[in-house]
């Protein structure tokens, strides 16, 4: 999508997404915040919102999958955001996503149910929440800072005239990127400069004068262009439209002010929206890393650099619990304002509880293949070093015995010790001059090995090892019977 590659993240970025469910652009960004595969904890972070609070979770289910410890998901008003405390003070953010609701005029052709519908009053209404969400989004940002505000609307009353309004509330402190040149091969039409507004009853009007005073409480002023002097500054040739017939797509209006200058504003009032209750967000402290962790790190030899600090639980108590991580801007952050932000979700699991209820030691968690790129340079203990035929053998298969491996594995799987629990499975497959790093966890058992590989993954590290496309499907169909006939119990003890 077009909005998440103007905004030109970085690593480094402290980006906000202010109306983010179902979380496509998030998605996104946080993929370009991850842009350098060799860090898998860069230094910037993705705080997204949405008001409401359903949708929240539909925005979990949507960036979980990308394994960042790198975002939270929070629940508020973006037009009433607080600040958010960082650090030595608010955060100011470096990239700004403003995709705010509106009358998504722009989709009437994959939505035909939208043309039973659609009333040129609904931009109306839309108009004044739009212009307060980005409002508070340019408030929120970082001098030279970027953000992009997003509609997918044809209607210039939410879209030039909400940055015509911005522009000239924030003379001088905010101006129009020229984005022209970023996407190349893109069929865009600039910005409006002149435009009427359209009443209910399908009346036209050019000027805030010619609006009837029974309307003039919808058909607002600032729903018109400005005049031809002020018009001539604001530059909205610079806003971009991007027209569903031009590209055989749906609409996405864009428009670009970089921020100059930092407004700052206390603590805005909020009001708390309806919400379902959240488990809190609590870190390891000293007690935990010295006892509990201690544990663990010696049965996987985590080596003492490891920020045992950024690991949380969501629950209090000690039994059952998965442990999650997050980078060290976001416990800050969580730290900080979990007391006045609603939090929704966040962090990376990187163990996971096991049905080994009774065990109390570390067994009873096992690795979780969302933590892996995170905990792998930091565990030295209990890997393994496949050959292709083991790797061939376990991704066909839901369990495998070790006598089924070859004598290279089962030399490593007794030197790993006798302990039941999970181990790290590493090989590396050369293509071409590449070399592409396979590493998944896997349960092991008294006599065999349980990869915990999804099927799409499995799919994937088959076709690298040049496996043709009916063979996989083959071994696919029958893992899925394997699977359903095995007992699950049987497999961890
Ligand atoms: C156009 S959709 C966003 C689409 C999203 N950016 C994406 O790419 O998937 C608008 C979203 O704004 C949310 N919303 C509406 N009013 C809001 C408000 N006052 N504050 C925050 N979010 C709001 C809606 O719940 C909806 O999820």
């Amino acid at each position: 999508m077009i909005p998440p590659l103007v905004l030109d993240i970085q690593p480094h970025h402290k980006i906000l997404d202010m109306c983010a469910a179902p979380g496509s652009k998030t998605a996104q960004i946080i993929e370009c915040l991850h842009r350098d595969e060799s860090n898998p904890i860069p230094s910037g972070f993705v705080i997204a919102n949405d008001v409401d609070n359903k949708r929240c979770y539909t925005l979990v289910h949507q960036v979980k999958r990308l394994e960042s410890p790198c975002f939270a998901i929070i629940n508020h008003d973006a037009s009433n955001l607080p600040n958010l405390k960082f650090r030595d003070g608010n955060i100011s953010f470096d990239r700004i996503l403003c995709d705010v609701p509106c009358s998504g005029d722009g989709t009437l052709r994959k939505n035909p149910d939208l043309w039973k519908k659609w009333n040129p009053g609904h931009a109306f209404s839309l108009q004044s929440i739009q212009l307060r969400i980005a409002t508070r989004g340019i408030q929120l940002l970082a001098p030279g800072g970027l953000m992009v505000y997003s509609t997918c609307s044809m209607n210039p009353i939410e879209n030039e005239a909400v940055v015509s309004q911005l522009l000239q509330t924030f003379q001088g402190q905010i101006s129009l990127v020229n984005i022209s040149d970023k996407l190349p091969g893109l069929r865009t039409i600039p910005g409006l400069k002149s435009w009427c507004v359209i009443g209910k009853n399908q009346d036209i009007y050019n000027s805030f004068e010619e609006v009837p005073k029974n309307m003039q409480s919808l058909a607002r002023p600032n729903m018109f262009a400005p005049s031809n002097d002020i018009l001539e500054q604001l530059h909205l040739e610079r806003c971009i439209r991007v027209l569903p017939h031009h590209q055989d797509t749906e609409e996405t209006s864009q428009k670009r002010p970089a921020e100059e200058n930092v407004f700052n504003e206390d603590g805005a009032n909020f009001k708390r929206a309806r919400y379902h209750r959240e488990n809190p967000f609590i870190f390891f402290e000293e007690k935990d890393i010295k006892g509990f962790w201690q544990e663990i790190s010696e049965f996987f030899g985590v080596d003492p650099s490891f920020p045992a600090d950024q690991l949380m639980t969501r629950i209090a108590s000690d039994s059952g619990r998965n442990i999650y991580f997050v980078s060290d801007s976001l416990k800050e952050i969580v730290t900080l304002n979990q007391d006045r932000i609603k939090f929704i979700n966040m962090g990376v699991r990187l163990l996971v509880r096991t049905d080994l209820r009774n065990d109390k030691d570390k067994r009873s968690l096992r690795l979780s293949q969302e933590g892996i790129a995170i905990i792998n340079k930091y565990f030295s203990k209990r890997r393994i070093q496949l050959e292709q035929q083991d790797l061939l053998i376990l991704l066909s298969h839901a369990h495998t015995q070790f006598a089924n491996l070859s004598q290279s594995v089962q030399n490593q799987i007794q030197n790993i010790s006798n302990d039941l629990g999970s181990v790290i499975c590493l090989f590396n497959i050369k293509q071409h001059d590449l070399d592409i790093p396979i590493i998944f966890v896997s349960w092991r058992g008294r006599s065999s090995f349980r990869p915990f590989v999804s099927h799409s993954s499995r799919k994937f590290y088959l076709s690298l090892c040049n496996i043709d496309q009916m063979t996989i499907n083959d071994i696919i169909n029958k893992l899925t019977i394997e699977e359903k006939t095995s007992n699950q119990k049987n497999d961890v003890s």
